[in-house]
């Protein structure tokens, strides 16, 4: 599969903080890719490079078969790369379809809301998302509806990658649910996409590919499908030898026999 997205050798640094330290990684078009890491391992310093709030202090950055700098949000956005950070930055005093829309409302004259209402209506029929009204403010949905409005308004920019950072951070059972199955819809709709999670069960849950960070810098690519805890939890610790892979492998040992 070609990727979309291909990142080589990417470092940053701040001061004398190397926050990350020649990562590649690829994306293809309808491909889930998790990005897992320890707490300071770079998946947010990732997460603001791909999306324009940092600028890489080396290496490339492929998109869509061209090297681009990726200078600002508004120019990520413009190349078609969508991040959806995990405060959302909703309004929760506005109704579903005021957010969506929010600064590029339809006009024709006057604001188009028969248009923007249907075209939300749209969106979330296209996404399976299961929320009862657009017309309610975003104060009364749940984590996992809000989560499903943030993705759904990235959308309206016609990305081809988007970025879920924790997107299932904080959420229920049913709710997490909710937003798996929305991120089939993304990799049903071709886009590539990269998921941060702390989360194992809900990574192994949709990605194809699971990248590991560890310290800033790569620690190995795995088939999702294939990869075991045991060596997982190695590749994020950076240890073979510790309680919990001893106990994983020895859960896994156990059900061979
Ligand atoms: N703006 C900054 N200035 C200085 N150091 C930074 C900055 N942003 C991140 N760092 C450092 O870079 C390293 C990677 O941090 P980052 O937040 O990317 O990790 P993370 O994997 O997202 O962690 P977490 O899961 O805790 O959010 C850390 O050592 C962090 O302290």
């Amino acid at each position: 599969m070609s990727a979309i997205l291909s990142l080589r050798g990417i470092s940053k640094n701040f001061g004398a903080v190397a926050a990350l330290t020649d990562v590649s990684l690829d994306v293809a078009a309808g491909q889930v890719v998790a990005v897992v890491g320890d707490n300071g391992a770079g998946k947010s310093t990732l997460v603001k490079v791909l999306s324009g709030v940092h600028s890489p202090s080396a290496g490339t950055i492929t998109f869509a078969g061209a090297e681009v700098t990726i200078g600002s949000p508004a120019e990520a956005h413009t190349l078609g790369i969508a991040t959806v950070f995990q405060d959302l930055a909703l309004c929760e005093n506005l109704d579903v379809v005021e957010n969506l829309f929010l600064g590029r409302e339809l006009r024709r004259g006057r604001l188009d809301e028969v248009a923007m209402e249907t075209r939300s209506w749209e969106l979330l029929r296209e996404l399976s998302a299961k929320i009862p009204t657009v017309r309610i403010p975003v104060a009364s949905l749940s984590g996992g509806q809000r989560q499903t409005v943030a993705i759904a308004r990235s959308l309206l920019g016609d990305p081809k990658v988007i970025i879920l950072d924790e997107p299932t951070a904080a959420l229920g059972v049913e709710q997490t649910a909710e937003v798996l199955n929305l991120i089939e819809r993304l990799r049903d709709r071709g886009l590539g996409v990269i998921m941060i999670s702390h989360n194992m069960e809900d990574v192994r849950a949709v990605a194809d590919r699971i990248a590991v960070l560890r310290l800033g810098r790569d620690n190995g690519v795995f088939d999702a499908a294939e990869v075991s805890n045991e060596t997982l939890i190695a590749a994020i610790t950076g240890a073979t030898d510790n309680v919990v892979t001893r106990r994983a492998s020895r859960r896994e040992s156990k059900a061979d026999v």
